[in-house]
């Protein structure tokens, strides 16, 4: 096995207190290695969305143990947690989460500016990030002049430009119809798999499992089960 990204045991987290907490995990123990596809599926409310904030350092647990790149997330401050995740972690919601404001290079080059790279190069490697997602040419365009499938592969290119060995994906694809979701789950694995980082996604979109190396089944805040899939074709 490649070397291990995340790695959590026992992780417990719980909404709330008395009697109107939720225990969103329950005991999770689930591992993710550098290279590999990790699709998080189950039924709505069973905590994936929990598990993927704990793993992405932006929610805390409240027990068991987290590592993420060599982090033990429980014993760092938000100062270190906040400094992981801006170099070691990708992000891409269902929503792209643009800046509507920005044209779509200056969306890409946000994580390299957060990082404190100069403008001028942070926009000469935002524009790079974007040949491999198909939208060199879309660099000074609003996101609001793009489709949804191409506003996605920008919020892809901004989750790569800083070529971080983890990315998180929540519900990448629902915003899209099945062939754009499909032609954008079939770029995320090809560019994990050109950067030998780590994938993990929350889908509920079983259409896109064929992109999945595993798929961890959670219900009721525990994995239940944890499966190999069969890589899409081209993969
Ligand atoms: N901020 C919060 N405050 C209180 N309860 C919460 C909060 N966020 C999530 N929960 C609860 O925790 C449980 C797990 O939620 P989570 O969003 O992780 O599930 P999910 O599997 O991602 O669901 P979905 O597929 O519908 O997005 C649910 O019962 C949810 O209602």
């Amino acid at each position: 096995m490649s070397a291990p990204i995340v790695s959590c045991r026992a992780l417990t987290k719980t909404y709330g207190q008395g009697d109107t907490a939720v225990q969103a995990l329950r005991g999770v123990d689930f591992d993710a290695a550098a290279g590999e596809v990790v699709m998080l599926v189950g039924p709505s409310g069973c905590g994936k969305t929990t598990l993927l904030s704990v793993i992405a350092g932006v929610l805390d647990c409240d027990g068991g143990a987290c590592q993420v790149l060599g982090h033990d997330l429980r014993g760092e401050s938000a100062a270190a947690k906040t400094r992981l995740r801006r170099h070691g972690i990708g992000f891409v919601f269902q929503s792209f989460n643009l800046v509507p404001t920005l044209s779509v290079a200056e969306n890409v080059a946000v994580p390299l500016l957060i990082q404190g790279e100069k403008r001028r190069l942070a926009l000469e490697r935002a524009r790079e990030a974007l040949v491999p997602v198909g939208l060199a040419d879309k660099a000074l365009a609003l996101p609001a002049q793009l489709s949804g499938g191409q506003q996605q592969r920008v919020a892809i290119a901004r989750a790569i430009v800083h070529q971080p060995p983890l990315i998180v994906c929540d519900e990448p694809t629902s915003a899209l119809d099945h062939r754009t979701g499909d032609q954008v789950v079939a770029l995320l694995r090809q560019l994990a798999q050109h950067h030998q980082c780590c994938l993990l996604v929350v889908t509920h979109d079983n259409r896109i499992f064929s992109y999945a190396d595993r798929i961890a089944e959670m219900d009721d805040g525990h994995i239940v089960a944890i499966r190999d899939a069969s890589p899409a074709i081209g993969s």
